[in-house]
């Protein structure tokens, strides 16, 4: 079902786990930051509704989605983080450089995860246009931010 169609921030929060012992690393990638700091935002401010400290919050920023990966990496390997959200925004462009991006960011974050056996959440958005982007950072679409730390505290039950 595709977001027209649902808001993305509507979802079941039953029988989450406790998470007020867990730290999160909040990666975050600077390109389109009107969009990534919405998602960031949406995402911390998720995780301390639903029971994180603030001091539990590990915050990184790199420069593009890209970075993603190398950024989780470094924080997967850490024994005291428990999970990664990444943030980022890739919007199409003229040429193909967005597929390569969004193709190796989503391998790259699955890799790290299956690596160090931990969550690592791809909270990044692939949209054609700006608007989309707005669409789903806290729009009309509601905020993927707030989904990617509701399926961080989720992923947590494992
Ligand atoms: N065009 C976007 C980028 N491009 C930059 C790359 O992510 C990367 O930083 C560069 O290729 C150097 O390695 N990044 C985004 O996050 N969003 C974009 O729309
Ligand atoms: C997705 C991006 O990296 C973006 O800057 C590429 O834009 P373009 O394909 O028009 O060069």
């Amino acid at each position: 079902m595709s977001s027209a169609h649902k808001n993305l921030s509507i979802f079941s929060t039953d029988n989450l786990p406790d998470i007020s012992e867990k730290r999160f690393a909040l990666v975050v990638a600077e390109w389109n930051e009107q969009v990534t700091e919405a998602l960031a935002q949406g995402a911390a401010k998720t995780l301390l509704e639903y029971g994180a400290k603030p001091e539990n919050i590990v915050r990184a920023n790199v420069p593009g989605s890209y970075e993603l990966t190398f950024a989780a990496q470094k924080m997967a390997q850490k024994n005291d983080i428990d999970a990664v959200i990444c943030i980022g925004c890739v919007i199409q462009g003229e040429t193909k450089h967005n597929d390569y991006i969004n193709h190796a960011v989503a391998q790259g974050l699955t890799n790290v995860s299956l690596k160090y056996d931990k969550p690592v959440i791809f909270g990044v958005l692939t949209p054609n246009t700006e608007q989309q982007a707005l669409d789903r950072a806290g729009g009309i679409h509601g905020n993927k931010g707030d989904e990617a730390a509701i399926t961080a505290v989720k992923m947590l039950a494992f």
